[in-house]
């Protein structure tokens, strides 16, 4: 089973500039998580910081008791061999076939003889669904082939903590949907602890147990991805719609000024779309079911009472089972909270 990750006031800047501050959340063991966020607000550097490939200047991130983000580098060593990573373009060797890229961890990290890595290598290609395409080399394949050699790549070392950045970057809609249910899929499979950075939607209302988003150097919200999904917040509202009008702008925040224009050219009567909380996806046909969804469901349910009433029906309906889904109405996306 995935183990949990605890981040604890979590501070990072680059010199002068403050990246975030002060982040706190826990990714639940075996659980999937997304972390959502306009561009620009540090979600690649979140995940290389619970690596610990960036250290942050104040706060902890807790693996099996050990800190990546302060402790000692042997141990932060030992406990990266847990991690499993899927950067944006796949990273891969050009040089390289598909079946030597993802081979690569096995032949750098351990001693394994060549017939088990063959092994290894063709089952984890087997669950990304490239078998026939080991041979190739990734210029000769789509960038969504690509994503998944990156990704069965990031299997071969049995992971138990699996950080995607952006598996739909540079995707097609109906790509996108495939790493989706194979993110899914995967989970039910290895049942690991999975973090997810993402712009997409699709991907967000889909894939998570959980969810959270950075926005203005700090986390605006962390939890069951009922919660962000039923939020108020018109920066999370305004994420959700694709709305040009609220606090993100194109390059950065908008200001008061702007904020408080757009107010006043509203008159309050715009229609605005229900918003629908889709289905979390199953793992396909086949597959076992994901063991995180019992473990998630006495999580959540446990923590009802602490949760606002839209999260919390959100939540009863989940698991109602009455198969309904709830529409909540869409909050103003430029409101004051
Ligand atoms: N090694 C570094 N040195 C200095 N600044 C950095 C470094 N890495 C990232 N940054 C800065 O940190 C900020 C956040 O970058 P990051 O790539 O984490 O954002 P992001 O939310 O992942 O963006 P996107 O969604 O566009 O990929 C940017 O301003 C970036 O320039």
């Amino acid at each position: 089973m995935g183990i949990e990750v605890k981040v604890e006031g979590l501070t990072k800047s680059f010199g002068r500039q403050n990246i975030w501050q002060d982040v706190s959340l826990t990714l639940p063991a075996g659980e999937i998580s997304v972390m959502l966020g306009p561009s620009g607000t540090g979600k690649t550097v979140f995940l290389k910081s619970i690596i610990g490939l960036l250290k942050p200047e104040r706060g902890r991130v807790l693996i099996d008791g050990v800190d990546m983000a302060g402790g000692r580098e042997r141990d932060i060593y030992e406990t990266r061999k847990l991690f499993g990573l899927m950067f944006q373009d796949g990273a891969l060797f050009g040089s390289m076939s598909l079946f030597d890229n993802i081979a690569f961890p096995l032949r750098e990290h351990t001693r394994k003889k060549e017939s088990e890595i063959r092994r290894i290598v063709m089952e984890r290609i087997d669950i990304v669904g490239l078998l026939g395409a080991e041979g190739k080399l990734p210029g000769e394949i789509s960038g969504g082939m690509r994503k998944r050699a990156g990704l069965a790549r990031a299997l071969v070392l049995d992971p138990q903590i699996i950080l995607c950045d952006e598996p739909d970057s540079g995707l097609d809609p109906v790509r996108t949907a495939f790493i989706s249910q194979l993110l899914v899929d995967l989970n039910a499979q290895i049942d690991a602890t999975m973090l997810i950075v993402t712009h997409n939607l699709d991907i967000a209302s889909t894939v998570p147990d959980n969810m959270g988003m950075l926005f203005r150097r700090g986390l605006v919200t962390f939890g069951p991805r009922e919660v962000l999904l039923t939020s108020e917040e018109p920066v999370v509202a305004q994420f959700l719609s694709g709305s040009v009008e609220g606090p993100i702008g194109m390059s950065e925040e908008k200001d008061a000024a702007t904020l408080a224009a757009e107010a006043a050219g509203r008159t309050g009567d715009e229609e605005r779309p229900p918003r629908v909380i889709v289905p979390q996806l199953e793992p396909s046909p086949g597959l076992s079911p994901r063991r995180a969804v019992a473990r998630r469901r006495e999580r959540v349910l446990g923590m009802l009472d602490g949760l606002p009433p839209a999260a919390r029906a959100a939540i009863e309906a989940t698991y109602a089972g009455s198969g309904e889904e709830p529409t909540l109405a869409m909050p103003s996306a430029g409101s004051a909270s």
